[in-house]
């Protein structure tokens, strides 16, 4: 076992492959062979470590700094910073983002935040193709980019061309890109003439959670790599964090695909054994045929699942016993504690309620800005964020784009469609179509495009913003773009000193988007959800919401869907369970419940059994996650949510 870890450390061959269970060390193994290259002369900067999340990388390079520490070197932190982790994603921005590259590919990687999406999503409607067709033309799109597939290989001409043109017309036109094509633009880039400069940037690049990226992803990594590449995964552990399109068997077929890679397998896993017994179990009671641990190395402890009687009882149940642990152990760092929520609602109500019991939570993976732009009063937080883009750059044109569509029904998309073709005609920019209305509109004069008028009075509008706040800082800028009582801007208002323009607050509200990560304080207590568990580790993980329909997804059950649709619904949830919980070096407790309101149910999209009348009520009854039942022997057994209270003597 420890020589596999030292053949990897020290390997001198140009491909690698590891494989492990969860929790074999497939991540150590990697932050060892760094710190190996970074002790044999290798310059920090000519490794890349890249991981499927921010967040991860984060994680991996305080677990870098620790590990060289621990071996004597001068200044770890400093030295583990020179590094470049980031994640999959990161790294193929930086490519784009060099002078070079924008040259070659014409484009900026200035990706769409989600809810810009919407923007770009009514533009696209405006070809007139129903909407149903339409999204699925587009995700074919994001399927085959994930894939790097050449456009001009996989396009039909006709409606799908015509798509692909608007598409890469609205995209060029703002300067923008969507998150499933940054992959694609590099790739093709790294794989051109003009990108050959670009290629083998690090002589040692270490890829983790591989099952995790897109195809193109994938390739990226691989052209990056000049002397040596080591791949490590598990196809168990899938997960949909690093794109919309994980391509597992890029793992799985990665040394059937290439001549002479060395394929390291490590078989111990760490931790808390019933913990990997019972993530084991899970995934192999699955589709795939996820590597298992022949050896588990680690202090044994009862896992436990606590049923209570109503979702408002476990909110209430759950925090009371933390408070309780917390209060009993003072000095433990509550950052080794997660909670896991597995939607928005359950994480906002775990949240409040644990904020109320006085601990400092710091939340991940529930920050993506949501909301209807077309309503104004539903896209408040939209607004803030679009106002301090603009704040930030006045020259951000997807953001000019995203301000003068609020509050339309229709976004002022047949605006936008009829400004871009009097840019056609005026060989003209997005800035000068607006400046143009802004004019016409100041004098009296006729529109220069219809629909000018209205956009004209929106940009008016922005640029007076513009002009009234840009001195603003800190607390008073987000005050005035309307963000202060705003929840979506909690987290930032508090992570401020107060002195920040607005270039740096947009820069946070902006990484809370694209690269959210944990806050750094060790007394803040932990809460995320299952996909941004990957690359954590955590002495205890209580999995809230345990029910089906949450963990699996209704559609994993849904009689409307097909059973390919539940299947693979059913299947990717279980990784990101097996995965997730596996983080909890050594307590898990799942939390579960068995009725719930039958309104909160649908809203929320429990699994409901059965439905009755209690006191005039209308109750549905919910079942325990599937997955803990399909764990079979390595199932924990389930007590009451009292008899924890009673025991720990709360009740
Ligand atoms: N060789 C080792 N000896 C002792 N502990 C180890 C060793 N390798 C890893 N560990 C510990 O086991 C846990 C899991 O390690 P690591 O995160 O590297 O595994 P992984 O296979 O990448 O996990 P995951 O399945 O979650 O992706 C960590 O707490 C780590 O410190």
């Amino acid at each position: 076992m420890t020589d596999t870890f030292a053949a990897i450390a020290a390997f001198d061959g140009r491909i690698a492959k590891v494989t492990g269970p969860v929790r074999s060390g497939k991540t150590e193994a990697l932050l060892r062979r760094a710190a190996h290259a970074l002790a044999n002369g290798c310059a920090p900067e000519d490794i890349l470590l890249a991981t499927t999340t921010a967040e991860a990388a984060r994680i991996a390079r305080q677990r870098l700094a620790a590990l060289l520490a621990a071996r004597g070197a001068d200044d770890a932190a400093a030295l583990a910073a020179r590094v470049t982790v980031a994640s999959a994603q990161e790294a193929c921005l930086a490519v784009l983002a060099t002078p070079q590259a924008q040259a070659a590919t014409g484009r900026a990687p200035r990706v769409l935040a989600p809810f810009e999406y919407n923007f770009f999503l009514e533009d696209m409607k405006t070809l007139g193709t129903p909407v149903r067709r339409l999204r699925a033309v587009l995700n074919h799109f994001n399927r085959q980019w994930c894939a790097l597939a050449p456009e001009e290989d996989w396009v039909v001409p006709g409606d799908e061309q015509q798509t692909l043109d608007l598409a890469h017309r609205l995209l060029h036109a703002t300067n923008a890109m969507l998150a499933d094509e940054v992959a694609y633009v590099c790739g093709r880039y790294l794989q051109s003439e003009e990108g050959s400069s670009a290629r083998q940037a690090f002589s040692l690049v270490l890829a983790d959670d591989f099952q995790n990226l897109s195809a193109a992803q994938q390739t990226c990594l691989c052209l990056l790599a000049r002397d040596q590449l080591i791949v490590a995964g598990n196809p168990g552990e899938t997960i949909a964090a690093a794109t919309s399109c994980p391509n597992a068997a890029g793992f799985t077929d990665f040394d059937r695909l290439r001549r002479d890679v060395t394929t390291f397998a490590l078989s111990a896993a760490f931790g808390n054994p019933a913990v990997t017994a019972f993530c084991d179990a899970v995934a192999q009671a699955g589709d795939c045929d996820a590597a298992v641990a022949a050896q588990r190395v680690g202090k044994g402890r009862p896992l436990s699942t606590v049923k209570w009687n109503a979702p408002e009882d476990e909110f209430n149940g759950l925090t009371r016993y933390l408070m309780d642990l917390a209060a009993k152990a003072p000095d433990a760092p509550l950052a080794g504690i997660c909670v896991v929520a597995p939607n928005k609602t359950w994480a906002t109500a775990l949240s409040q309620m644990l904020s109320k019991r006085g601990f400092t939570v710091s939340s991940l993976g529930f920050e993506r800005l949501g909301g209807d732009p077309r309503e104004t009063a539903r896209a408040r937080a939209l607004m803030a964020y679009t106002a301090l883009n603009l704040l930030a750059d006045p020259d951000d044109l997807f953001a000019w784009r995203a301000w003068v569509g609020y509050g339309n029904y229709l976004t002022y998309s047949d605006g936008w469609k009829f400004l871009l073709a009097w840019c056609d005609e005026h060989d003209a920019g997005v800035l000068e179509a607006l400046d143009a209305a802004s004019k016409a509109r100041a004098a009296g004069d006729p529109e220069p495009f219809p629909r000018a008028e209205r956009l004209a009075e929106r940009y008016d509008a922005g640029r007076a913003m513009i002009a009234q706040q840009s001195a603003r800082r800190g607390h008073g800028l987000l005050a005035a773009i309307g963000a202060q009582d705003l929840r979506e801007f909690d987290a930032l208002a508090q992570a401020i000193a107060g002195d920040e323009d607005a270039t740096a607050l947009y820069a946070l509200a902006r990484a809370s988007q694209f690269s959210p990560t944990h806050d750094a304080n060790p007394r803040a207590l932990r809460l995320s959800s299952y996909e941004q568990l990957c690359g954590c580790n955590y002495r205890a993980v209580y999995a809230a919401g345990c029910v089906d329909g949450f963990m699996p997804a209704r559609d994993a059950f849904e009689v409307v869907s097909t059973d390919d649709d539940r299947t693979r619904v059913r299947e990717a949830d279980r990784r990101a369970f097996a995965a997730g919980v596996g983080k909890a070096s050594d307590t898990l407790m799942f939390s579960t419940f068995s009725t719930a309101d039958l309104e909160l149910a649908e809203r929320t999209k429990m699994q409901v059994t059965r439905v009755r009348m209690e006191g005039g009520r209308r109750v549905a009854a919910v079942r325990p996650t599937c997955f803990i039942e399909e764990a079979g022997a390595a199932a924990p057994l389930t007590q009451s949510g009292q008899t924890l209270l009673a025991d720990t003597d709360i009740a």
